[in-house]
């Protein structure tokens, strides 16, 4: 479970987050709307120690994000906005190693998770090509496949679809799907609810810092027609 308990945050004393609190169950899908600048991006970075409350708590499984960065970020895995910032590395395979390689596992258990991630994300047998020569589409899904490599219980994913083309967006859409089937629980923000709606257990609307809605997708699809926030 992720919880977040009267959350506030501001970047130079400007407020961003506001009181906010949210609870996120193990093997949830959460989709997170809003407007721009609504604190979407400002909340998914608390979820493994990115951004640290200014004021409140954010705990995973029980306990706080800051106590144990470690502990945060190998059970939630981030997929940030732009995958082609999130690379450290010229090819897939060493790519997708390189967290594994920071929890100081030997090379067979390193191998091993770089090919399950690869297959999960449909890359499998790529892992010699280099990151500049994949589309934007195989780019998005190395960067899941880098996150997944930490065999992470949740999977923070912001803006995922953005830039992506439609075959593409139905390739991660559909990797995302079956995530979820097998228990990893998924917070995606997206400004396209549409996108992912049937997917979604539950969809989280944001407006200036604050949740205005948390509901079912269908309930939450309306709500965010009549307010205005898609
Ligand atoms: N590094 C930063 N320094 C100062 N202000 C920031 C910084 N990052 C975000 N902000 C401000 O915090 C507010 C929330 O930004 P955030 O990126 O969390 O919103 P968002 O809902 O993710 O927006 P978008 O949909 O455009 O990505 C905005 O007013 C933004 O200008």
């Amino acid at each position: 479970m992720i919880e977040f308990n009267s959350v506030a945050y501001g970047f130079d004393d400007v407020p961003v987050l506001e009181d906010l609190s949210l609870t996120i169950e193990t093997g949830e899908f959460v989709v997170l709307v809003g407007p721009n600048g609504s604190g979407k991006t400002t909340l998914l970075r608390h979820c493994n120690g990115l951004l640290t409350p200014d004021s409140g708590t954010v705990l995973v499984d029980g306990t706080p994000v800051d106590e144990d960065l470690i502990a945060a970020r190998s059970t939630v895995g981030m997929v940030f906005q732009h995958p082609r910032d999130q690379f450290v590395a010229a090819t897939v395979g060493a790519d997708v190693a390189f967290g594994p390689e920071n929890l100081g596992l030997d090379r067979s258990a390193i191998d091993n998770r770089v090919t399950a991630a690869l297959e999960a994300v449909n890359m499998a047998d790529r892992e010699d090509d280099r990151i500049e020569t994949l589309s934007g589409g195989e780019q998005a899904r190395v960067a899941i496949a880098g996150a997944l490599a930490m065999k992470p219980l949740y999977l923070v994913l912001d803006e995922p679809f953005t830039g992506l083309d439609t075959p593409a967006r139905r390739s991660v859409r559909s990797r995302l799907e079956s995530l979820s089937d097998r228990g990893t629980g998924i917070l995606l923000a997206t400004h396209d609810l549409r996108e992912v709606r049937d997917l979604a257990d539950r969809v989280i609307g944001m407006r200036d810092g604050q949740i205005i809605i948390d509901d079912t997708p269908e309930q939450a699809f309306a709500d965010c027609a009549e307010l205005a926030i898609l």
